[in-house]
């Protein structure tokens, strides 16, 4: 398949590399949105750029029917809007605030120990991130998603960034910034007596790329236009 890389950068590269493994042509590598021409040439699109220009991508591959898998974070107040884009173009979306396999796993045994937890008012929950120091938003998107899970099955309401002053209801999301950490998220259920934690820790680029590539590989060979997640991606792969 022919994959057009929006953000030719750390991600852009390592998705190169996987994508030409796996017999795919990288037909257009833009650090800047593409035009219609530029896209009308691919077969997928892969967004691994900034937050200020995920919007403006997603919305040129919607509008040329390109499917586009997307794993920019940071821009997230625009994603109503993009799911309506989307739907109203036809077109095919992923986003995820993390592609790789590990993480994915991550996040079920995040929500089963939400579930757990949630009747022992003893624990409060605490949750850390750390990525590399050119790493433009904070906290991480991945971050976002775990609290968001963990607000869905606790008593907590929101999540809150620094976690400085919490209201009890509020669930706080540290992110410290150290060079060339791929990305480390941790939570900590913490009581007087005891500390439960669980951590996922990168070691490379290659589990986020080869996800993405699985992405948009998945999207391509679907039939029904629509914004699909991760999930239902690996949910394939596993049947
Ligand atoms: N979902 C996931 O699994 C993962 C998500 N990410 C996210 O992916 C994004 C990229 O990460 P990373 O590769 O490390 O970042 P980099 O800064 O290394 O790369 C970003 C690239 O985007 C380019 N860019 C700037 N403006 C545009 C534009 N308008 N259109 C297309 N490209 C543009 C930049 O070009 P220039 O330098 O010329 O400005 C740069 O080459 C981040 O938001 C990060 O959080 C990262 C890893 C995993
Ligand atoms: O910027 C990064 O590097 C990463 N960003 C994603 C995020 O914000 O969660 C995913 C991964 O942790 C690496």
């Amino acid at each position: 398949m022919k994959i057009a890389l929006l953000g030719y950068g750390k991600m852009g590269k390592t998705i190169e590399k996987i994508a030409l493994n796996r017999g795919h042509k990288i037909s257009l590598k833009a650090n800047q949105t593409p035009t219609s021409e530029e896209l009308n040439a691919v077969d997928a699109a892969i967004d691994f750029s900034v937050p200020h220009a995920a919007f403006q991508n997603l919305s040129a591959c919607f509008k040329n029917q390109i499917p586009v898998a997307c794993g920019t974070t940071g821009w997230l107040n625009q994603y109503q809007e993009a799911v309506e884009l989307c739907k109203q173009h036809k077109a095919k979306f992923i986003y995820a605030s993390n592609f790789s396999l590990g993480v994915n796993l991550f996040f079920e045994l995040n929500e089963t120990l939400a579930k757990m937890m949630r009747k022992f008012e003893a624990y409060q929950v605490g949750m850390k991130e750390i990525h590399h120091t050119q790493k433009l938003d904070a906290p991480s998107g991945t971050a976002i998603s775990l609290a968001e899970q963990i607000i869905e099955n606790s008593n907590y309401s929101n999540w809150k960034h620094p976690a400085k002053n919490l209201a009890k209801n509020e669930l706080g999301i540290e992110a410290e910034r150290i060079e060339d950490v791929k990305g480390t998220h941790t939570i900590t259920y913490t009581s007087e007596i005891d500390s439960i934690e669980i951590t996922h820790k990168a070691n490379s680029r290659e589990g986020f790329a080869l996800g993405a590539v699985l992405a948009a590989e998945w999207l391509a060979n679907k039939k029904e236009p629509g914004v699909y997640q991760m999930k239902d991606v690996l949910n394939t792969l596993k049947s």
